[in-house]
């Protein structure tokens, strides 16, 4: 793992938006592996920047994102296919029908979640994924716990991600239960990884992701096991880190 702890704001954005554009101005039709949370905004406002400035054009990209709530409406604010469209593809010229989010209202989630796969197979594998990670160490929406899934699958959200994501919602009932996520199998073929941590309450998480034991209990610790991630840690995120 190539491991950066960069303290300036603008320069987090920075190093994680050129590596995505110089990903589209050697490959334009680079698929590109997207994640939603607070860690990778600043990138893509970057990013978004860069597209306003002539700098970067997506108009030949295609995406996957990771996860998407089970139950929230697609319109809904917080679901993952508002959130990419608000934060991302209403700024940039990507086609948005090569955008991709799992559907999280299908009505046969297990049929959903072998679609995606399938698509991923055809289309991927995914050039460039970026990943936050979750305080209890999950990527995507993998949770911690005795196994981890390869392929997309549903997933029951941990009370500690409820918790965590509760702060998006006018109260922890309103926050689903369930998500959609691609596995770690999905994740780990992509030709690159940017893991993205931001804050002191990422600091543990993180640590022990890069530096702990690959483990199931902390799922971005299989990241070790592949051969091309960038990790960019803010000061706070990279306390550990000499
Ligand atoms: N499913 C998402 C993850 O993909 C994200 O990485 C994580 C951290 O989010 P944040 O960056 O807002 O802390 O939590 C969410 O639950």
């Amino acid at each position: 793992m190539n491991l950066f702890k960069i303290s300036k704001n603008e320069d987090f954005a920075q190093t994680g938006a050129n590596l995505v554009a110089g990903l589209l101005q050697t490959n334009p039709r680079a698929v590109l592996g997207l994640a939603t949370g607070s860690s990778p905004i600043s990138v893509y406002e970057e990013l978004i920047s860069m597209h306003r400035r002539g700098l970067v054009s997506f108009s030949k990209a295609s995406s996957f994102n990771l996860d998407e709530y089970v139950g929230l409406p697609a319109d809904h604010p917080e679901s993952y296919r508002s959130f990419m469209n608000r934060n991302l593809f209403d700024h940039i010229d990507i086609d948005l029908a090569r955008t991709h989010i799992p559907n999280g209202n299908a009505p046969d989630l297990a049929a959903e979640c072998r679609a995606y796969d399938a698509m991923l197979e055809e289309q991927g594998p995914v050039d460039l994924q970026i990943l936050g990670i979750g305080g209890n160490g999950h990527i995507g929406f993998n949770e911690p716990g005795a196994g981890l899934e390869g392929g997309t699958h549903v997933v029951g959200l941990l009370p500690e991600t409820r918790q965590a994501n509760s702060r998006f919602f006018p109260s922890i009932d309103e926050v689903p239960r369930q998500a959609v996520t691609m596995g770690i199998g999905t994740i780990l073929k992509a030709r690159q990884i940017l893991l993205l941590a931001r804050g002191a309450e990422k600091a543990e998480a993180i640590r022990k992701a890069v530096r702990g034991p690959i483990t199931t209990e902390c799922p971005a610790s299989l990241l070790q096991t592949h051969p091309n991630v960038v990790v960019l840690l803010d000061e706070e995120a990279g306390q550990w880190v000499d």
